[in-house]
């Protein structure tokens, strides 16, 4: 609440803006009173003529038409400082998502995400486009009525001024309630967007293990939950609307009777005086009860920006970047030095401890070791994908945090064994590859060089067939094999490889080793391998046991030096022979 208040006050130029409008608005609305009382005093107890009453009927008009152009005007700045504010929390999320992308896609579910980014977000429109102008109002308008009113009969000012307070209190409870259970909600529709996501991703998992009646139970009952909670808030809304007005028509029910005594029995005020607090005293209750309303969506709101804060607030460990240009520090591959360099997931995860080791350009480094023994970790670290905790990376002699993050990323290629496929045609993912428009010819070499041009020649659309979401499926050598091409566009000069040739036959294996061996010739590689052949032909051997580097040098060294990594060759060998 704190939060969405303090977001408010920093839209001053608004907030004043709309203070002046509510107060010409509080103006029309007495100078409309007046203007229609004084009609139908003069036509119907002073017998005015038509050519009397025209200025007070042009008056009437130029009220009622300022009213509603300054409800509407009204309404709209309330709308605009929504717009800008909805902008700034999605700017701040996507922020928080794209400043480490790494954790992101891996922390979480994306459905969770996607819910809280769109609906969380659209949700606290109401705050900005109806809470906050009506608060405004409210605080000016009845004001403004209660002193006419008092102005012109002043017992009727003494019954507002006691039932009035009766409308705030009661909406101040609902309020409380309806945050409760607007939180919840939004906990429930997260939770069911989530799932649903999930589920859908994994449905071919679900099906081969025959629990897709299972799920289809869970999502319902999600989607049930969500249902329920988004009933909850319904009905304190509907409750809390019937009593609302219930309040409001008491309260004028009281001001009628004691006018209509005063009129009638005692005969102590006048038909004028009557009925311009009767007409007042409609206009008093409904911005009080307008309040109430804006109070209820504005606690729903609140409850959404609970869940935003959450999402902002959690916690991040980013990677630090300077503002070095890597131009100016190497156009060739770098020396690259690992001085201690260690990194844990959370409190109590994994850890990779003190990495000590150096890459010289050119060189071909293979990261080798058990299956949980860090190695993927460790080529996030030296990608930049992942924020050290201890030691630093030194490239060219300079803390990897020196240089500018666009231009490292620029200067590094990363091929793992599932490489993000988009939403387009072959020719825009290969094209991705390249940071200033690729020309066909461009986008044909690369795929050439990665061995997918017949590929992607013996397709009816050829280089513009559609693939990735809603396109054609490809397989996961062909994948790989565009993600290669993306490689051979962007010319880096280091190339992380994740295992690129696992689970791929031979032949296709074959291919990409082509490939990668040409992507090689122009920078330093350093890959995570398991196949024979990389390891053995490595330039360097880093082998990794529980998250720390139990040795390195070549395949001969390491052969003689380690009896775990002899062993581990030696499992593999007798792999490849069967
Ligand atoms: N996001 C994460 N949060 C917490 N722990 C993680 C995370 N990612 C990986 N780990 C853990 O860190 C350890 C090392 O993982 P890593 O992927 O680096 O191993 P690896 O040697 O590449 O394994 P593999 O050969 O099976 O791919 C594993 O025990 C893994 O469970």
């Amino acid at each position: 609440m704190n939060q969405l208040k303090a977001i408010a006050k920093q839209h001053k130029g608004t907030r004043l803006f709309l203070v002046f409008s509510s107060i010409l608005y509080a103006l029309t609305v007495i100078l409309q009173a007046y203007f229609l009382v004084t009609i139908v005093d003069a036509v119907f107890l002073q017998s005015a003529s038509f050519t009397e009453i025209v200025p007070y009927l042009m008056g009437l008009l130029c009220a009622l038409v300022a009213r509603s152009a300054l409800s509407y005007v009204n309404g709209r700045a309330g709308v605009k400082m929504a717009t800008k504010v909805k902008q700034q929390f999605r700017q701040s999320l996507l922020k928080k998502y794209t400043r480490n992308p790494l954790q992101t896609s891996l922390q979480g579910q994306s459905g969770h995400k996607v819910s809280v980014f769109m609906d969380a977000i659209d949700e606290i429109d109401s705050y900005f486009s109806k809470y906050v102008p009506q608060v405004i109002q409210t605080s000016i308008v009845p004001l403004f009525i209660w002193i006419a009113v008092s102005m012109e009969h002043v017992s009727t000012g003494i019954i507002m001024i006691i039932t009035a307070p009766f409308i705030p209190l009661f909406y101040i409870i609902i309020g409380i309630m309806t945050q409760k259970k607007s939180e919840e909600q939004m906990d429930k529709m997260a939770l069911f967007s989530g799932r649903f996501l999930d589920t859908l991703q994994g449905l071919t998992t679900l099906k081969l293990f025959g629990k897709s009646k299972q799920q289809k139970d869970v999502i319902r009952q999600s989607s049930l939950d969500f249902r329920d909670a988004t009933m909850e808030v319904l009905k304190v809304a509907f409750v809390s609307s019937l009593m609302l007005e219930l309040i409001s028509m008491l309260s004028i029910g009281i001001i009628a009777l004691e006018v209509g005594i005063r009129l009638v029995v005692f005969e102590s005020i006048s038909f004028y005086t009557a009925f311009f607090v009767l007409v007042l005293a409609p206009e008093f209750y409904l911005s009080l009860k307008d309040l109430g309303t804006a109070f209820h969506t504005g606690r729903g709101s609140m409850g959404a920006a609970t869940k935003i804060q959450e999402e902002l607030e959690q916690e991040e460990h980013n990677v630090q970047w300077g503002e070095a240009s890597v131009d100016n520090a190497f156009d060739s591959p770098p020396h690259i030095s690992l001085d201690g360099v260690g990194f844990q997931y959370g409190e109590e995860g994994f850890a990779l401890k003190s990495i000590c080791t150096t890459i010289e350009p050119y060189e071909h480094v293979a990261i080798v070791g058990r299956s949980g023994a860090g190695k993927s970790t460790l080529l996030y670290l030296i990608a930049g994908l992942l924020p050290k905790t201890e030691g630093e990376i030194m490239v060219n002699h300079q803390p990897l945090s020196h240089y500018k993050e666009a231009d490292w990323f620029e200067r590094i290629s990363y091929i793992t064994q599932h490489p993000y496929i988009f939403a387009g045609t072959i020719r825009e993912n290969i094209a991705l590859g390249s940071n200033i428009a690729a020309s066909t010819e461009q986008v044909e070499r690369a795929a050439h060089k990665a061995g997918i041009a017949d590929l992607i020649q013996s397709l009816e659309q050829g280089y513009d067939t559609p693939i990735g979401e809603g396109g054609r499926g490809l397989s996961g050598g062909e994948k790989q094999r565009i993600a290669i091409a993306r490689a051979f566009l962007k010319q880096p000069s280091i190339v992380l490889f994740d295992e690129p040739t696992t689970g791929l036959d031979l032949y296709t294996e074959q291919i990409l080793q082509q490939s990668i061996n040409e992507l090689s010739k122009n920078a330093t590689v350093i890959s995570v391998a398991h196949r024979l052949h990389t390891i053995r032909n490595a330039d360097k051997i880093l082998f990794l046991a529980n998250g720390e580097l139990a040795n390195q040098g070549t395949d001969a060294q390491l052969m003689k030096a380690s009896t775990d990594y002899a062993n581990m060759v030696s499992v593999q060998q007798e792999g490849v022979e069967r």
